[in-house]
């Protein structure tokens, strides 16, 4: 399944084919023509989710022998063990309907700035949003389509990209930054090895590989390694970011005996990059480094910044949440292989508020189109690491002494909040996480205050804008309508 995943290409109708990374996703990113976007998000699916069905059957019979045979009641059960609680998935549920104030808000001023744009031929104003013009594959960020959807549009941002691509900044570039980004605040710095053994760009040799990002750790406390085939974007030093967390992890606890050598659950391992990102982010971490030029940032500029954050942080909420309710339904039998794709939407509706923009069949397999399926990699980790980095970024903000809102912070210099986030990182999987997390934050339970926080002001403006538009929260006409979009 990942190899079919991995290589695969949508092709035009004379020219070239396509791979998903950078060309779809660019595709996916920039074009603001609906056709060309339901081009590229149906010929994925064609591609890709379509040919894994059969395979994917078969995976979740072999996937439940395993778990059985290693006393799992099935593959769900096994996964959802890693987090030693017989209250995840009500404990998860919690959560979700804490945040789903600032998902609703934030997904009725989208869909006011798509129909905007895409007219009421395309956007239902009391219905949900069609799943291909929200500037990603999947829809699980929107960042994509901040230009559509800027609060202040006389106040745009700096492109960022443009910045960097003026600045000729090459993928070891990248690196090196996110490096330094750690060892400023007195943490880890990597071995040789790591720069001459990671793959930090697509080959040119034909070697065909796995673009998806990934971090890895040989367990020789001395080789560690990334793997990703680098575009010089903003996204992409942000995901960077992202894999030098992984690393660092490694790095602070190769000392641990193997057992321990792994996150204190795999939402640690995933939060430790992300809360980076999040000063890494931040309007003062990027005019430090020379990525912006305008020194201040008034009151509207801020909220068009909060804005972009939300678009990549809040509108993955659901997503993230969704792919493994799915998933534990498939495994414990709840969705019976007939029923894969309308289970899938049927999700995708209730969570995300979205419609497949073409009508679907059980001849697709639209979750298929997904890496993290196709490589059979649990996803309900990035979930809880969405929360759990903004509860530690609020400690780390803290612990360097940052006064003021949170979403000014930037922890990049901090000696302090290295101290903590290391002393952190040292334990490894050998405390029971609670332990662990009140060793960093001072409480012992995942808690969405931090978040609220941090979107506060965003949300007091999306309230007051979507009061103002009178707009519906929520998805009442719950139909996907298909008629009118020749
Ligand atoms: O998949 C990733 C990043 C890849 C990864 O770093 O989480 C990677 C996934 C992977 C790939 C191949 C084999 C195994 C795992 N995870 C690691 O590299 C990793 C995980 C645990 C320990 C060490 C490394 N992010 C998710 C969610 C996400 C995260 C952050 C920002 C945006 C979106 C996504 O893109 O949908
Ligand atoms: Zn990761």
């Amino acid at each position: 399944m990942e190899t079919t995943y991995s290589m695969a290409q949508v092709c035009l109708n004379e020219g070239p084919c396509l791979p998903l990374e950078p060309d779809l996703e660019e595709v996916m990113a920039t074009s603001r023509d609906q056709k060309e976007l339901l081009w590229a998000w149906q010929g994925w699916r064609d591609a890709v989710g379509r040919q894994l069905r059969m395979t994917f059957e078969r995976y979740v019979q072999l996937s439940n022998k395993a778990a059985k045979l290693n006393g799992y009641q099935d593959m769900g059960a096994l996964w959802r063990s890693k987090y030693e609680s017989d209250s995840l998935q009500e404990d998860l549920e919690q959560l979700f309907q804490e945040l789903q104030p600032l998902y609703l808000n934030l997904h009725a001023y989208v869909r006011r700035a798509l129909y905007r744009f895409y007219g009421p031929e395309l956007i239902d104003l009391r219905g949900p949003i069609p799943a291909h013009v929200l500037g990603n594959m999947w829809a699980q960020s929107w960042v994509n389509i901040l230009d559509l959807a800027l609060p202040f549009p006389e106040k745009p941002p700096e492109d960022i990209t443009k910045i960097m691509q003026g600045q000729h900044w090459k993928p070891e570039k990248m690196f090196q930054e996110a490096e330094k980004f750690f060892t400023s605040m007195g943490m880890l710095s990597t071995p040789p090895e790591f720069w001459t053994n990671s793959m930090m760009e697509r080959p040119t040799d034909g070697r065909e590989v796995e673009c998806h990002a990934s971090a890895w750790d040989f367990y020789n406390g001395q080789d560690f390694r990334i793997k990703k085939c680098t575009e010089v974007t903003i996204e992409d030093l942000l995901s960077i970011f992202h894999q030098m967390g992984h690393i660092q992890y490694f790095l602070q606890y190769r000392n641990l005996s193997v057992i321990f050598r792994t996150g204190a659950n795999p939402a640690f391992e995933e939060a430790v990059g992300s809360v980076v990102t999040l000063s890494a982010s931040s309007h003062k971490y990027l005019l430090n480094r020379g990525l912006l030029s305008q020194q201040h940032q008034d009151k509207e500029e801020e909220v068009n910044f909060l804005m972009s954050v939300a678009l990549e942080k809040i509108a993955f909420i659901p997503f993230a949440y969704l792919m493994d309710l799915f998933r534990w339904k498939v495994f414990d039998g709840t969705i019976e292989k007939d029923m894969y794709n309308q289970e899938w939407w049927n999700l995708r509706l209730k969570y995300q508020g979205l419609c497949p923009p073409v009508p679907r069949s059980e001849e697709d397999f639209d979750p298929g189109a997904k890496f993290h399926i196709s490589a059979s990699l649990p996803y309900i980790r990035y979930f809880l690491s969405l929360v759990l980095q903004f509860q530690f970024h609020e400690a780390l903000c803290k612990a360097s002494g940052h006064m003021g809102p949170l979403h000014r912070c930037d922890i990049y210099n901090s000696k302090e909040a290295g101290k903590l986030l290391e002393d952190v990182l040292k334990l490894g999987s050998s405390k029971p996480w609670p332990e662990v997390l009140e060793k960093m934050t001072g409480e012992t339970k995942v808690s969405t205050k931090a978040l609220m926080t941090y979107f506060k002001p965003l949300l007091n403006w999306l309230v007051t804008e979507n009061v103002r538009q009178g707009e519906i929260l929520g998805w009442p006409d719950f139909s996907c309508s298909f008629e009118e979009r020749e």
